[in-house]
């Protein structure tokens, strides 16, 4: 077993890291929790999979628990869901003393991340990430979130969790498409933080053997996350690198209604996009965009931007969080494995985000 801690002065806490370790998590659930209720939020997917037998074997060892499934996907990220979340929990009357658990992605996560956040204005929460994406990024860091219409995560907050159970061995089901989400966000790190890893990300023949060294990958990857989050919990600088490819890649999620491009591919087509941008007004090192571009075409990841209605992506883009008063920050590259954020007026922003076509 590997474990990593993140360490917050008011509330450190640790991620656990071991193949088959899901298995294990009723009995030790047993001995840390014995008295508490468990609510456990997953979708109809994962539910299929791997939560009904953890709801029976947590019963089994005395727990009252009870198991709430959403639909799978982004459009789960929505207050309706939200509070269809809410009712649940107040039909099973949880209460401040018991756990609130997710076990799924990152969907799940962040609106069962949001309940728990929320409901009785706090409960305490656990998270069992069961994607590549949700492993070596949204399981960890406390940021949850639900969508609207007009942008991504504009209702949310940092609430982060008691601890983190990863086990690799649930990968082993997840579709191809949303594994290489996953992989979208692992390129994020080694451009921002760690040329190694993107150029170990390069080495790989294949996915079937980087697949054979995921459990080292994700171990890297949470290390970065919980390093950047312990230095800036909330977005005020530094953590504002894990955003990179996001600005873009939100607008692009939310211009197709949070349908046509999954996460992970919005975040790849804003970090080769805004690359190449920066790369032509010699603000990154040349041949820094076409590094990018290789690696996502390695990993079947898209890079070639589709048609926007540019008033609609500034417009969007004007929403961005890391935005502070008149003025957008966005995450750029100095070069492979540095990031860094530089600030826009809007009229500069224009000339970043216009995208003749590759
Ligand atoms: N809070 C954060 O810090 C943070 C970080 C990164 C991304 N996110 C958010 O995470 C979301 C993307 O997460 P995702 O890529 O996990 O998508 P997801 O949660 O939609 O899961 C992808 C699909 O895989 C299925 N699935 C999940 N685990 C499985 C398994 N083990 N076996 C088989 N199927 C499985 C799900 O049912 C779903 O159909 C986005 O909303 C993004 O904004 C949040
Ligand atoms: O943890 C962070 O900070 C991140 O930016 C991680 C991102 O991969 C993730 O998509 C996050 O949800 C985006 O944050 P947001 O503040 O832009 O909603
Ligand atoms: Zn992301």
């Amino acid at each position: 077993m590997k474990k990593l801690k993140v360490s917050l002065p008011q509330q450190p806490y640790p991620i656990y890291l071991k193949k088959g370790l899901l298995e294990e998590i009723p009995n030790r659930f047993k001995e840390k929790y014995p008295s508490k209720r468990l609510a456990l939020i997953t979708d109809e997917n994962v539910e299929k999979l791997y939560g009904r037998k953890l709801e029976e074997e947590l019963k089994s060892n005395g727990f009252k628990t009870q198991l709430i499934s959403i639909p799978p996907g982004e459009q789960s990220k929505s207050i309706r869901t939200l509070e269809e979340i809410y009712e649940k929990l107040l039909d099973f009357q949880i209460t401040r003393g018991d756990i609130l658990l997710t076990l799924g992605g990152g969907v799940v996560g962040d609106v069962g991340g949001m309940a728990a956040a929320t409901y009785l204005r706090g409960i305490p929460l656990i998270h069992i990430p069961t994607s590549l994406l949700a492993q070596i990024d949204s399981s960890i860091g406390g940021k949850v979130a639900i969508n609207l219409p007009r942008g991504k995560n504009l209702i949310g907050s940092f609430y982060h969790p008691q601890e983190v159970y990863i086990d690799p061995q649930l990968l082993t089901t997840l579709d191809k498409r949303y594994f290489r989400d996953g992989l979208a966000e692992i390129i994020k790190y080694g451009c921002i933080k760690d040329k190694e890893l993107f150029h170990q990300l390069l080495a790989f023949p294949n996915e079937e053997q980087l697949f054979q060294n995921i459990e080292d990958i994700i171990y890297t990857c949470c290390k970065i996350k919980s390093h950047i989050v312990e230095k800036d919990e909330k977005d005020a600088e530094e953590r504002m690198l894990l955003n990179f490819g996001h600005t873009l890649g939100h607008a692009i999620e939310k211009y197709f209604h949070y349908e046509k491009f999954t996460h992970g591919e919005a975040v790849a087509l804003g970090m080769y996009n805004i690359t190449k941008k920066s790369e032509e007004q010699c603000i990154t090192q040349k041949g820094t965009a076409e590094g990018i571009k290789q690696l996502l075409k390695k990993y079947h990841l898209p890079h070639k931007m589709p048609k926007i209605d540019r008033e609609d992506l500034i417009k969007t883009i004007g929403l961005d969080k890391k935005n502070r008063g008149q003025y957008i920050n966005i995450v750029l590259l100095e070069k492979l494995g540095n990031g860094f954020i530089q600030k826009f007026s809007p009229e500069e922003i224009e000339r970043m985000v216009f995208i003749e076509k590759d």
